[in-house]
Parts: C-alpha cells; sequence; structure tokens
C-alpha cells in the first residue's frame, strides 16, 4: 500500500519529489549544525578565540539562512506536488467510477460510503503520507544527529529523552488510528447532513420544502447529523487533550531536569558554557524533532489508512462480468427468454420468468400498473443490470458477452426521470452523441423531430443559450444569459437528444409525453409514429391513446407478459388492457356520449 502511494507521488512529479526529498533531509541537520555552531562560537568567546568565534559566527549564520529560507521552499514545493496528486488521485478515481457500467454499485451504501472516505483521500491527504515520510526522514536525521550529541554531552539525557518519546509515538499512532474509524463511523450522518442541507437550498428542492414549510425541520435534522459528527470528533479531541497534555508534561520534566543537570554541571566545572549551551539546545531539538517525527508517522499513518478507501474504489470490480463480444446491427429481434429479476437477495422478485420478443422493425408498447417492472425492463435491456436468472437475446446473441457500451452505441432512450443538464441547448442535445456535439444540423434535426427547434432558436442567444440560471458563463447581470425551460420544454429537450442517434438500433421511450400539452403530445406523437415506422422501439406510457397505434401492445403484471396483441385484439379479449382503455376512455367522454364513440 505504502508502495503504491509513493508510486503515486513518484508519478506526479519526479523532479519535485527529488528536490523535496534533498531540501527536505538537508533541513533535517539543521538543528544539530546550530547546537553545534553555537557551542563552538561561545567556546570560542570564552577561550578569547576573537577570528575562530567570527569563524563560527559567520557559519552559524549561514545556518540561520538555510533555517530561514529551506522551510518555505520546501512547503512550496511540498505544495505543488500535492496538487499535482491531487489530479492524479481524481483522474485514477473518476476514470474507475466512469468504467463502472451497472448501477447496482451505486446503490450500494458501503459502496456510497467508501465513496466519501475516497475523496477525502485527496492529493493533499495523500500529500500527507509523502510529507509525513518525508517529515520522518528529516526528523530521523535531526534526531539521530542530536541524539549523538547529546550522548557526547550527557548518554542518561540521550536515553531520558528517547524513552519519553516512546509513549509519544504510539499515543499518535493509537490518536490516529480511532480519528481514521471515527470519520467512517460518522461518515452517513456526514451523508445525511449533506443530504438535508442540499435540499434547504437545491434549486429543484426548494419549491416544495418551503411550499411544505420543511425549512425548519430539515435544518434540525441536518443539525442533528452534524451533533452526531461533532460527538465523535469531541469524544476524540477529550481523549487527545488528556493524552497529549500528559505527554507535553512529561517532556518538559525530562527537558528541564536535564537542564537542571546541565547548569550543575557546569558549575562543577565538569561543561563549558558552549556545552551547556548546546545541551539546551540539543534537549529542545532532539524533543521537537521527536515530536515532529511521531506527528509525521501519524499523519502518513492516517493519509494511508484513507488511501484505502482510495484503493477499494478504484480496484472495485464492476457488478456486471467482463465481456469482450461485438453486436451487429440489429436484424432479426430482441428476445427476453424467461428472465427473473430482482434488486437484491433479499428483495422480492420484479421480473419473474417473462418472455418477450420485440421483432426487428415493429414497435412495441409496453403498458402495466404503477410497480409493474416496465421501467426495470428497460433497465436489463440497457444493461444496467443482468437478469438473475434467463437471458436477454439480440439477434441470438446474449447481451453479457458484449460490453455494455457496445450495446448501447446501438440504443437510443429516453427515460422517465431524464436529465436536465446546465449546459447550453445545443449541448443538452448535442451529449446525445458526442462527435455530433458541434453539428449544429444534426442538433437540429433532431430538435426539430421533438418539436423544440423554433423554442429554442427564439432564445436570447439560440442554441448557444445556457438552459440554467444557476451558472454564468457571460455577463452575470445580462438577463440573456441563461434560461429557464418549462418541463415540457425541457421533455422535447430531452428527446432530441434520444432522437439525434438516428441510426439506433432500438429506440426506448419512457413516458415520452408526460409533461406535454395536449397539442404537443398529439404532434409529438404523430412524428414519433413517423419515426418509429420500420424501426424498432419500445414505447411505455401509461396513456393509451398513445401506445394504440403501436404494432403489439405488450401488458405487464406481476413481473411476466399478461397480454400481447394489437390494441383492437387487446380491446376484444376484454382482459386488463381492454380495462384500463374503458376506464380512460370514460374520462374522455362527455356525459350521455357512448363508450365507442371516444378514445384516450
Ligand atoms: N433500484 C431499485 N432497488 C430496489 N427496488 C427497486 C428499484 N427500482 C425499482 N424497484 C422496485 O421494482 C418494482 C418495479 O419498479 P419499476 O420502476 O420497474 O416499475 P414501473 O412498472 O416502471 O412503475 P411505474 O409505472 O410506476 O413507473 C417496484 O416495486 C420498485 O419498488
Amino acid at each position: 500500500m505504502l508502495g503504491v502511494a509513493l508510486g503515486l507521488c513518484w508519478r506526479a512529479g519526479r523532479a519535485r519529489c527529488l528536490v523535496y526529498l534533498a531540501i527536505t533531509l538537508l533541513a533535517g541537520l539543521l538543528p544539530t549544525a546550530t547546537a553545534w555552531f553555537t557551542k563552538f562560537v561561545i567556546d570560542a568567546l570564552t577561550a578569547g578565540d576573537v577570528s575562530g568565534a567570527v569563524r563560527w559566527a559567520v557559519a552559524l549564520a549561514a545556518v540561520g539562512l538555510g533555517t530561514g529560507f529551506l522551510p518555505h521552499l520546501s512547503r512550496f514545493l511540498r505544495d505543488e506536488l500535492n496538487r499535482r496528486l491531487d489530479r492524479t488521485m481524481k483522474d485514477e478515481l473518476y476514470t474507475r467510477l466512469n468504467r463502472l457500467q451497472g448501477l447496482a454499485r451505486f446503490e450500494d451504501p458501503s459502496f456510497r460510503n467508501d465513496l466519501s472516505m475516497a475523496a477525502q483521500a485527496s492529493g493533499a491527504s495523500l500529500g500527507s503520507t509523502t510529507a509525513g515520510l518525508f517529515d520522518i526522514a528529516r526528523s530521523v536525521i535531526t534526531i539521530v544527529s542530536l541524539m549523538a550529541t547529546l550522548a557526547v554531552l550527557s548518554p542518561t539525557m540521550a536515553v531520558l529523552v528517547a524513552a519519553a518519546a516512546v509513549p509519544a509515538l504510539l499515543v499518535h499512532l493509537s490518536l490516529t488510528r480511532r480519528h481514521v474509524k471515527m470519520l467512517a463511523s460518522v461518515s452517513p450522518a456526514a451523508r445525511r447532513e449533506i443530504f438535508y442541507s442540499t435540499l434547504i437550498s437545491d434549486l429543484t428542492a426548494v419549491q416544495e420544502t418551503r411550499m411544505f414549510g420543511l425549512g425548519g425541520f430539515l435544518k434540525d435534522r441536518m443539525l442533528g447529523e452534524l451533533e452526531v459528527t461533532h460527538r465523535g470528533e469531541r469524544r476524540l479531541a477529550g481523549r487527545e487533550f488528556r493524552t497529549q497534555g500528559l505527554l507535553g508534561l512529561l517532556s518538559a520534566t525530562v527537558a528541564g531536569g536535564g537542564l537542571v543537570w546541565a547548569v550543575s554541571a557546569a558549575a562543577a566545572g565538569d561543561l563549558s558554557i558552549g556545552s551547556v549551551t548546546a545541551f539546551a539546545a540539543a534537549v529542545a531539538g532532539a524533543q521537537g524533532a521527536l515530536v515532529g517525527l511521531a506527528s509525521g508517522i501519524a499523519a502518513a499513518y492516517r493519509a494511508m489508512l484513507l488511501f484505502r478507501y482510495h484503493r477499494a474504489i478504484v480496484s472495485e470490480p464492476d457488478d456486471l462480468p467482463p465481456a469482450s463480444g461485438t453486436l451487429a446491427p440489429l436484424r432479426r429481434g430482441i428476445e427476453l427468454r424467461d428472465v427473473w429479476f430482482r434488486y437484491g437477495d433479499d428483495h422480492p422478485w420484479v421480473l419473474s420468468g417473462l418472455d418477450l420478443t420485440l421483432e426487428h422493425g415493429s414497435s412495441v408498447a409496453l403498458v402495466g400498473l404503477n410497480g409493474a417492472g416496465k421501467s426495470t425492463l428497460i433497465k436489463l435491456l440497457c444493461r444496467f443490470y443482468d437478469p438473475t436468472r434467463g437471458t436477454i437475446l439480440w439477434d441470438g446473441v446474449d447481451i453479457r458477452s458484449v460490453p455494455p457500451e457496445e450495446l448501447r452505441r446501438r440504443v437510443g432512450v429516453l427515460f422517465q426521470d431524464y436529465m436536465r443538464y446546465d449546459l447550453t441547448a445545443s449541448e443538452n442535445i448535442g451529449i446525445g452523441d458526442l462527435p455530433a456535439l458541434d453539428d449544429r444540423p444534426r442538433v437540429r434535426a433532431a430538435a426539430r423531430l421533438a418539436d423544440v427547434d423554433e423554442k429554442l432558436t427564439g432564445l436570447p442567444q439560440g442554441y448557444d443559450t445556457l438552459l440554467s440560471r444557476i451558472y454564468f458563463e457571460g455577463d452575470e447581470n445580462d438577463p440573456t444569459t441563461g434560461v429557464v425551460l418549462s418541463g415540457g420544454q425541457w421533455q422535447r429537450v430531452a428527446l432530441a437528444r434520444t432522437l439525434l442517434r438516428r441510426d439506433s438500433d432500438l429506440l426506448i421511450l419512457d413516458e415520452p409525453g408526460s409533461g406535454l400539452d395536449a397539442d404537443a403530445e398529439h404532434a409529438i406523437h404523430r412524428r414519433l409514429r413517423e419515426h418509429r415506422t420500420g424501426r424498432t422501439s419500445l414505447l411505455v406510457s401509461h396513456r393509451l391513446g398513445v401506445v394504440r397505434d403501436s404494432d403489439v401492445i405488450v401488458v405487464l403484471e406481476d413481473g411476466r407478459v399478461v397480454e400481447r396483441g394489437s390494441h383492437e385484439e387487446l380491446t376484444a379479449a376484454g382482459g386488463q388492457y381492454a380495462r384500463l382503455f374503458a376506464i380512460q376512455a370514460e374520462g374522455y367522454r362527455p356525459a350521455g356520449t357512448p363508450a365507442a364513440a371516444t378514445a384516450p
């Protein structure tokens, strides 16, 4: 683990690492040089050797220059190294996260906890490993040289100073381990605190939280979670105060006793005045260096404990097994064969033995009550999860045998809970197919299909208008810099993003018209009908009026297909679909009109 961390630092900046190490080692010798040169100056002065005293004073001044300058240079190099390390680690972390193609990991609370701990093991934190290790190296050099000085002057004192340092070191390590444990234990509370505080200020949430008067309630909950974190920190701080206070007293006692001994020895003529000065400097320097050593080891240890979370995330295997096959354009169709699925071993079955074929070129509509498993089925088709049992075949090829990216390249999907990106109108559509990001004619063609081109063209800066008033990329006082779209307009933008991939082999639309007014819904569905003709598509909608034109309508209930056929066949069969259709038609029928005369 330490080797991996050092390797990362090395990769982040080799030259800086080496210069930082050299300066650190040099700085380690300065306290000893100061102690000895001070002794030489005083001894020379006491002996009346003026030129010798001046020579040593010049040397002492040079050491002083180093002592004044090197720490700043060292800090400068350390901070730059930390920045580079931060970038290297974030690159590694987010590259790994991007490679996780399934959704299960992101839904796993323990993974999310590890992730929030890994975020704390950023460059600055891991930098403490290197900084800590360099500090250790510097402290060791200082300690060894000062201890040698002390041993020459008083071997007993050298042993006492070293003995007082051992408990300090052990205490630092134990406190550090507790600190990281505490961080891990309060991590869920810290995440919930962020959740509550976001609800108070997040634009999409404030409307509802204000309407329900949730401000005080959310703030109390947020402070409650903060208190959990504070309680953990307070407990640790109390322990730190007690143990470190005691250790401080112990080292002060050793230093004070030593000084009394040195002065008595000097009075008895056993030590020169210069030696007393050197002794005092050596004791103080050695104790300071030992404290530095202990905190350097503690910092490195803490960073290593946090770094473990970073390693855990970056070495986390995907929940989808790796595959390397390729997928040809769809020719025959997609078959779901005896598909069983549940979100976890302790969850109920959502799909239970589902058999369904989406014939190539046919438009299929999926209907069913809330919770029937329609969105889950879509997630399986996009391979966000693999079936617990059974297979999904693409022209006979099990989709588990191809990488998810390969499959997703061929599928266009509009999710029920689509994203609203704080980007420009053009980017909001263009990211549906990155190579087309700057292809304005293609972006506009998709917008026309989704019936939103006119709206976007009319925006203050046309397609370059930011669809957000949260971030500004220009004059923040200019009201035309960003706009807010309505729900239905957003839905059309999301639809345009999906339709940008005109050549997708499978088009999936999950409630594409839920936010549209009647006119818009009618117009869009007419266009979608044209667009879906001859293409393989799957439409999920609760509005049975828009699914009736599909080639095949499939009714899902209790995780399996219970009805299948055209609108006419299903209404004639008098089953679940006919019942739902009749209920909706009833809502549209003016009082006194016969049921057959209207449609939802
Ligand atoms: N990520 C998840 N983890 C655990 N259970 C889930 C998850 N997503 C959905 N479920 C459960 O799976 C079942 C089917 O949900 P799904 O969203 O597929 O239904 P749906 O048919 O799309 O419903 P609706 O018409 O309301 O959109 C529900 O009981 C739901 O609670």
